[in-house]
């Protein structure tokens, strides 16, 4: 260990913005940390060394920042924000996924574990080269950049704070090694730290911080380089709930103030919703669905999305206000629509009779059985299969007197009008 205050040099392996002090980074103090505050050496993340690099070109050994020789007629006015192709190969996993967003746009990557999120933002930051594909900055190419001289900040979930150095030297050590003096670096720190609420911590070391000031000083960290691009690696992840509703209120105005494009990565849906104007919605390697969250939670194209927002769907062929599933029964909907379609209705929408309602229309009327039952908020979600696999919610009394158990007979309703249905 080292008392060595004084920020060194970017270290070779480092992550953009981030380069590496000769002692290790760690993170603050939070659940996992020992009560003396010791931590396990961990570097921030270097590069990844499973597949080469040279992306598109297929060049092994690239010149550092060379265009690929498609861009040998640059643009005269070339975009601004980010155009990426990321295409990454591992055994047995692709990745392969486009994404653009404008100088201000703040992009979440949402998706089950295992999708591909990671990747893609150590792939935007330049830890894990391409197999093929590109990746453009305000009209530069960065494919061949190597991660810290890239215009990129990264946050990452548990910080990766230098543990020796103060919450002000952590942030100045951006600016620093980017050229500017030691009182520069320092001056534009206090800016942030003052702009981050931080200042009475400015002297703190990252174990003397709480989890939501550790967060805070990585954000101002990664934004005083004046990146052109932020990536948030579940941001919020390691904050206990309270915090983390504040946490989340703070980053979504610093977010918003930034100028340059966001790209967040995170498994909550009230996160990637209040965080972002814009949804990227990775499975198994691929995009499967983008667009506004009001979007997203409107028209979910798959199952996990539909989960995600809590939704019921179902996918079938539409004949007028009649929708046969691909699967199971028929659906009736307000919608006249031909063709393929998806049908949703939130779990709210679905009444549940223990016997045949006497007197009820035929329509969308399912006979079902409890598989299992939770709680969820203060209602009951019940899932049923049966002749139509559904999620249906209710209150307690309500559970109460239906008697619901699992392996209970159910008869279950939905009014067309709580359907929607649109085109698949
Ligand atoms: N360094 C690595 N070497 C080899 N395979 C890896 C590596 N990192 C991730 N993978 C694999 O690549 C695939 C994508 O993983 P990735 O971590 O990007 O997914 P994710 O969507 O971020 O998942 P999670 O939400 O669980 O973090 C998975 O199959 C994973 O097992």
């Amino acid at each position: 260990m080292t008392n060595n205050s004084e920020p060194t040099r970017p270290h070779p392996t480092s992550p953009p913005g981030q380069p590496a002090p000769a002692e290790t980074a760690t993170r603050a103090p939070g659940p996992a940390a020992p009560a003396d505050g010791a931590q396990p050496p961990q570097g921030p993340p270097a590069p990844d060394d499973e597949s080469r690099t040279g992306g598109a070109s297929g060049n092994p050994n690239p010149a550092e920042g060379r265009p690929p020789a498609t861009d040998t007629h640059p643009n005269p006015h070339p975009p601004t924000g980010l155009q990426a192709h990321l295409v990454v190969d591992r055994p047995g996993f692709r990745l392969d996924v486009t994404l653009t967003a404008a100088p201000g746009d703040v992009l979440a990557l949402l998706g089950p574990n295992g999708a591909g999120k990671t990747t893609a933002l150590r792939a935007l930051a330049g830890l894990t080269p391409l197999t093929d594909g590109h990746l453009r900055l305000d009209g530069t190419a960065l494919e061949h950049t190597a991660p810290e001289a890239r215009p990129v900040g990264v946050v990452f979930q548990d910080y990766l704070l230098f543990p020796h150095l103060s919450a002000l030297d952590n942030v100045a050590f951006g600016p620093r090694c980017r050229g500017a003096s030691k009182a520069e670096a320092r001056a534009a720190a206090a800016a942030w730290l003052e702009r981050m609420g931080l200042t009475p911590h400015a002297a703190a070391k990252p174990r003397r911080l709480s989890g939501g000031q550790a967060q805070r000083v990585a954000l101002a960290r990664a934004l005083a380089t004046r990146p052109r691009l932020l990536l948030l690696d579940e941001p919020l992840a390691a904050l206990d709930a309270r915090t983390r509703l504040e946490v989340r209120a703070q980053l979504r105005r610093h977010l918003a103030e930034f100028e340059a494009v966001s790209v967040l990565v995170t498994h909550d849906p009230l996160d990637a919703m209040v965080l972002a104007d814009r949804l990227v919605v990775v499975e198994h390697g691929r995009v499967v669905q983008e667009g506004t969250p009001a979007d997203i939670a409107r028209h979910p194209r798959t199952d996990y999305i539909a989960q995600l927002v809590g939704l019921n769907l179902y996918r079938g062929q539409a004949a007028g206000h009649t929708v046969r599933l691909d699967a199971g029964p028929a659906i009736t909907t307000t919608e006249k629509l031909s063709g393929p379609v998806f049908v949703a209705f939130p779990p709210s929408a679905v009444t549940l009779f223990r016997d045949r309602p006497s007197g009820a229309s035929a329509r969308n009327l399912w006979r079902c059985e409890v598989a299992g039952l939770e709680t969820h908020g203060d209602q009951i979600r019940a899932d049923l299969t049966g002749e139509l696999p559904l999620a249906a919610d209710l209150t307690t009394v309500a559970a109460a007197e239906l008697d619901l158990h699992p392996g209970a007979p159910v008869w279950a309703t939905v009014k067309a009008t709580q359907t929607h249905a649109y085109p698949a």
